[in-house]
């Protein structure tokens, strides 16, 4: 259980995230997290980095009930924070940041796999925000990397969740495989990407980065600052105590609510 790290052939480095029942982090996940990642990228024979999980699915984004037992708002603070870090250390990384996706990938896990540099998915993987069911904001900067503009919105607006192969669609997913594939496909790109010189490949990182048309810490943490009037005014705490007591937005298959 956490985060541990394994390097399974030449150059590649795998992050594993396993925190039951549902990946969904406690702060200190999420912090451990973006540790793992970053000390990945640093290790100068380390050339591509693997994001991945273990059980259910990739990612249920923050751990709720830690906010809720929490009677202030040191959790809320930490969980942003956390977050931030996270995302910041995947966009970051020194090396190509590969997200293998299965399951659900929701919340948070939009802010990693939004923030990674390329996406494999098992067909089984949904996508979404479940933020405005739970009292949270934010991600929106992140899910505008895989989708669209108007079906961000509308994504984000009904926390409705989009499939891999949607996003694949949109050119967001670079492959959609059987889940028993999923480990061997993401290692395949990523070892395709690890036969690049490494330093080469760390100046084409820094290059495209340097290139973005949105610098994603700021546009996260303009987002954040709505998070945080959302927590003020009391309306984050009051939508965010019906977690557990009404089915969720995510709960529902997108296409159950399409239908
Ligand atoms: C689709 C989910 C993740 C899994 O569905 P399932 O049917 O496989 O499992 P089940 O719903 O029975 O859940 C199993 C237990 O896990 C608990 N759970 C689920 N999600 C969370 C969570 N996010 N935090 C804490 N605990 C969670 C659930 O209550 C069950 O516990 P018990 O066995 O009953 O004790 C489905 O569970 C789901 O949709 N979960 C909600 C996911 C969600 O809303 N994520 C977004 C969180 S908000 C967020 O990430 C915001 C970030 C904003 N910011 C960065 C600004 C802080």
């Amino acid at each position: 259980m956490g985060v541990s790290t394994s390097c399974p052939e030449d150059g590649v480095c795998v992050v594993t995230v396993d925190f039951p029942p549902v990946n969904a982090l406690p702060v200190r996940g999420w912090y451990d997290l973006a540790d793992a990642v970053r000390s990945a990228g640093r290790d100068p024979g380390v050339r591509c980095v693997v994001l991945t999980a273990e059980g259910r699915g990739f990612n249920a984004g923050v751990d709720i009930k830690e906010l809720q037992r929490d009677p202030g708002n040191a959790a809320l603070i930490g969980a942003n924070r956390g977050c931030s870090e996270a995302f910041a250390a995947v966009y970051e990384c020194e090396v190509p940041v590969v997200a293998a996706v299965h399951g659900f990938c929701l919340g948070g896990g939009i802010g990693l796999v939004g923030n990674a540099d390329a996406i494999v998915a098992s067909d089984d993987a949904v996508f979404g925000l479940p933020e405005l069911d739970r009292g949270a904001l934010g991600a929106a900067t992140h899910l505008a990397r895989l989708v669209p503009q108007h079906l961000m919105r509308a994504l984000y607006y009904t926390s409705r969740t989009a499939t891999a192969a949607e996003l694949q669609a949109h050119g967001s997913v670079w492959r959609v495989v059987e889940q028993g594939e999923l480990a061997a496909a993401s290692l395949e790109l990523a070892r395709e990407i690890a036969a690049k010189d490494g330093t080469l490949i760390r100046l084409a990182k820094a290059a495209i980065n340097g290139i973005d048309p949105v610098d994603v810490r700021r546009s996260y943490r303009f987002e954040q600052g709505f998070t945080f009037e959302a927590g003020l005014s009391g309306v984050a705490d009051r939508v965010r105590d019906t977690f557990g007591k009404e089915p969720s937005g995510a709960e529902k298959s997108g296409k159950e609510q399409q239908s």
